[in-house]
């Protein structure tokens, strides 16, 4: 049999304009493991509100962190396809590695049909979530399970549901935020922001939120920080409901009333820089910081193509080659 990798991320608009975010949100917003309120209630609200007036806003916000070759999470996500390969390749490993998105493209299936083209009739799939949400590795395991309805020869598979726990996803993390304190100093706190999830989600079984923290008390373990000098917080809420708590943006209001001036922020949950990361909380969350009495904010960069992310990746897949 000859194995492939399928790199699975969430998808990014193809362009920094309000129609093509459009585009993007709607897939992304008709998908029932992201939003689950019944049709008859959502359709309303987001052909209607939603989609009209949030496109051209959010587009303007891509196009300040767009990257001449694209948006920055594809053109991450393409690096880490090619290291991945690389590594594989230099360890004499023979298994093709496509990328596809769950949103926009390339889409699963334009991956799966580079895979098949390369003779591949194994597949593992990794959702480069490290924690797993409903929103977002179920969603994948649905649209894979959607094109293999249309396969007569389905391949054999291998899905990693997770890997918040990985030794070496967390050596990778805390390896960054070694480097970033020997280039740029050591803040007060590291506060380790991840994307959050409705509160509801949890309640119904979401290990998303569990996972977080535990990925928060291997990370602090690692770098040997006293429970005073870290924090977990949920950022990138979305509609009125309440999110995982403590919100992010309301931290970074009340740290500076705490005597926290300096501040290092990760972003965990992202494995690759996005709007999320490069807008939210580079930018965002910076201003909200400073303009509360902060004094120095760091962001501390998603994992990406370094190469201790590539090499925890390619440990990853080789697990499921036995
Ligand atoms: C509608 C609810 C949303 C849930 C639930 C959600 C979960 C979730 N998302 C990520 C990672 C990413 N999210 C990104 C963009 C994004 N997310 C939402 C909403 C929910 N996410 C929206 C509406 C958007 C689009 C931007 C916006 O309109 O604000 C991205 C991609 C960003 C990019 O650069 O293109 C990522 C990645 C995780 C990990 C997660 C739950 C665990
Ligand atoms: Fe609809
Ligand atoms: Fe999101």
């Amino acid at each position: 049999m000859k194995t492939g990798v399928l790199l699975v991320n969430l998808g990014t608009p193809s362009a920094p304009t309000a129609k093509a975010v459009k585009t993007f949100l709607s897939q992304f917003l008709h998908d029932r493991r992201v939003v689950d309120v019944p049709r008859a209630l959502w359709c309303p609200l987001l052909h209607g509100i939603i989609l009209p007036f949030r496109s051209p806003r959010v587009a303007r916000l891509y196009q300040s962190i767009w990257w001449e070759e694209g948006s920055p999470l594809m053109v991450i996500s393409r690096r880490q396809q090619a290291a991945l390969a690389e590594a594989l390749n230099e360890a004499g490993i023979d298994m093709p590695v496509a990328l596809g998105m769950s949103y926009g493209e390339p889409s699963l299936a334009t991956a799966w049909q580079e895979l098949k083209s390369a003779g591949v009739d194994r597949v593992v799939l990794l959702p480069l979530y490290p924690q797993y949400s409903v929103s977002t590795t179920a969603s994948v395991f649905d649209g894979w399970a959607r094109l293999m309805k249309k396969e007569r020869l389905v391949p054999a598979f291998r899905f990693i549901h997770d890997y918040h726990d990985h030794s070496g996803y967390i050596q990778a993390l805390a390896e960054s935020v070694r480097r970033h304190w020997e280039q740029h100093g050591r803040g007060e706190l590291l506060l380790l922001s991840y994307h959050g999830i409705p509160r509801r989600y949890e309640d119904e079984g979401d290990p998303y939120g569990q996972q977080c923290h535990r990925t928060s008390e291997l990370l602090a373990a690692e770098l040997g920080l006293e429970r005073h000098q870290w924090r977990t917080t949920f950022q990138s809420r979305f509609g009125r409901e309440e999110w995982l708590q403590p919100y992010t943006d309301d931290t970074m209001k009340a740290l500076p009333g705490e005597g926290i001036k300096r501040l290092d922020v990760i972003c965990p949950a992202f494995s690759a820089d996005c709007l999320e990361t490069l807008e939210e909380i580079a930018e965002q969350n910076r201003e909200l910081f400073m303009a509360s009495g902060g004094e120095a904010y760091h962001y501390i960069p998603a994992l990406n193509d370094q190469p201790a992310h590539i090499r925890m990746m390619m440990d990853l897949v080789c697990r499921e080659l036995v």
